[in-house]
């Protein structure tokens, strides 16, 4: 056995109770009951698609693919059913890692009973399971088509931004815009996880650092916790540094990303840029590395003075993109010291985790009260003796887990229907900064 698998053994609980599909009426339930259901039926509505594009003569991908919808639709019907979950039954690296899990934490249990976070990770992960256990289909990214279409329906919005993101790089080494420049940045790969940055695009014949604060004022609204001038007083005073961005989702998220990742470099912050990504497709649009360069190929047309740099950058090591199994594993990120993974991030000067399922996953997923900390919901990843880097959580609040609130936040949402699970709202939450950074 591993280490880490040993390490495993040593069992880490989420430190409230888990968020699960058999609170009957929660954000978990419906999304079990509704709406991943209706992912899975997608998908084998897509593998239905390209099957009826094979030829006749390759009988053997075509019985493997009808194979791969039976697979899926027993899943569903089993989801649908609250069955109890079995094993992994492929032979990828992970299985191991994946039925070790199951077996020390919900053996024998129905999938409204487990976490939701195992859950819906386990959906991901059995979905390709039915890929892995054919001999034509191991490459097959069944949400392919939907990361292709979604990135197409921005491309507009992209260009329009990119020319104010052209007029930042023109001062990205002007002391008196880079804090405004930054915060702008950050806003935007902010919002880019709820894929509406078109609000935020103005005219661009307007002053910048002017049009920059009025961006950013407007994209502070609904920011329900907010540590962005802390973050930005941080990567303010760094010269040379590593940044890792632990990437969410393809297309249009990830363009916004970019932008941020080219100006740190631009502006000498930064000289290394990681990008962590996904190793199997996952929740739908995340970040393959396949998928960061067909990013990059389908934006090539709109921006192509960018997407030249951003090659350059590739090509020169600047920026470097990072697959690590632990993305897709089922462990809440109380688990992440115990793997490899964890001595990788701590080489950064700052970890930027994108998006709802890496905060779910650094918060455990679990009911706190809302005016917890952040950093004492995030468990060892923000305690001293950890000695983990500064962190960012970029989060657009699409699930109905969220922490440090003050009282008073938490009583004017209370009037908000659905704040929690709409993307009309986020955090900005930072920890491990130096006091210095506190503004
Ligand atoms: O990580 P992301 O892309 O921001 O969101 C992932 C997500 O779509 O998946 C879950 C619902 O199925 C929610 O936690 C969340 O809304």
């Amino acid at each position: 056995m591993t280490d880490h698998l040993l390490q495993q053994k040593a069992q880490i609980h989420a430190p409230r109770p888990p968020l699960a599909g058999k609170h009957h009426g929660t954000f978990a339930f419906y999304t079990i009951r509704d709406r991943l259901p209706v992912i899975l039926t997608k998908v084998i509505d897509d593998v239905y698609r390209t099957i009826v594009g094979i030829p006749d003569d390759e009988s053997v991908r075509i019985a493997e693919g009808k194979a791969v919808i039976e697979r899926i639709a027993a899943l569903r019907y089993a989801m649908q059913r609250d069955k109890r979950i079995p094993p992994i039954e492929d032979s990828m690296p992970d299985t191991a890692v994946w039925n070790d899990f199951l077996d020390t934490y919900w053996k024998g249990q129905g999938h409204f009973q487990v976490a939701w976070l195992f859950q819906e990770c386990y959906m991901y992960r059995k979905i390709r399971e039915a890929f892995a256990l054919t001999t034509t289909w191991t490459a097959y990214d069944p949400f392919l088509r939907e990361k292709q279409a979604s990135l197409a329906k921005g491309l507009d919005v992209l260009g329009a931004l990119s020319h104010h993101v052209a007029k930042l790089h023109e001062r990205a080494h002007d002391p008196s815009t880079r804090t405004v420049a930054l915060a702008e940045l950050l806003i935007y790969s902010l919002w880019g996880n709820a894929v509406d940055l078109s609000l935020l695009v103005a005219a661009d014949n307007v002053e910048v650092a002017a049009l920059g604060a009025k961006l950013v004022k407007k994209g502070t609204e609904g920011v329900v916790a907010n540590d962005l001038d802390v973050v930005v007083a941080h990567l303010a005073g760094l010269h040379g540094k590593r940044v890792d961005l632990v990437l969410d989702n393809a297309g249009f998220e990830l363009a916004a990303d970019l932008f941020l990742a080219d100006w740190l470099i631009a502006s000498g912050i930064a000289s290394s840029i990681v990008f962590h990504v996904k190793s199997i497709p996952w929740f739908v649009s995340d970040t393959t590395t396949a998928d960061f360069h067909a990013t990059l190929a389908d934006l090539t047309p709109i921006i192509p003075m960018f997407v030249a740099r951003w090659q350059s950058h590739l090509a020169s090591g600047a920026w470097r993109i990072h697959e690590d199994p632990f993305w897709t594993y089922p462990h809440a990120y109380y688990h992440l010291p115990s793997f490899p993974i964890f001595d990788t991030l701590k080489q950064a000067d700052l970890v930027v985790f994108k998006g709802d399922l890496n905060y779910r996953k650094l918060v455990f997923d679990c009911s706190w009260d809302p005016t917890t900390s952040f950093a004492e919901a995030i468990g060892p990843l923000g305690q001293k003796e950890t000695k983990f880097p500064p962190l960012v959580s970029l989060r657009t609040c699409k699930s109905d887990v969220c922490v440090g609130l003050t009282p008073a936040k938490v009583e004017e949402m209370a009037k908000v229907k659905d704040w929690m699970v709409s993307g009309h709202y986020a955090v900005i939450s930072g920890a491990n900064f130096p006091a210095a950074s506190r503004v």
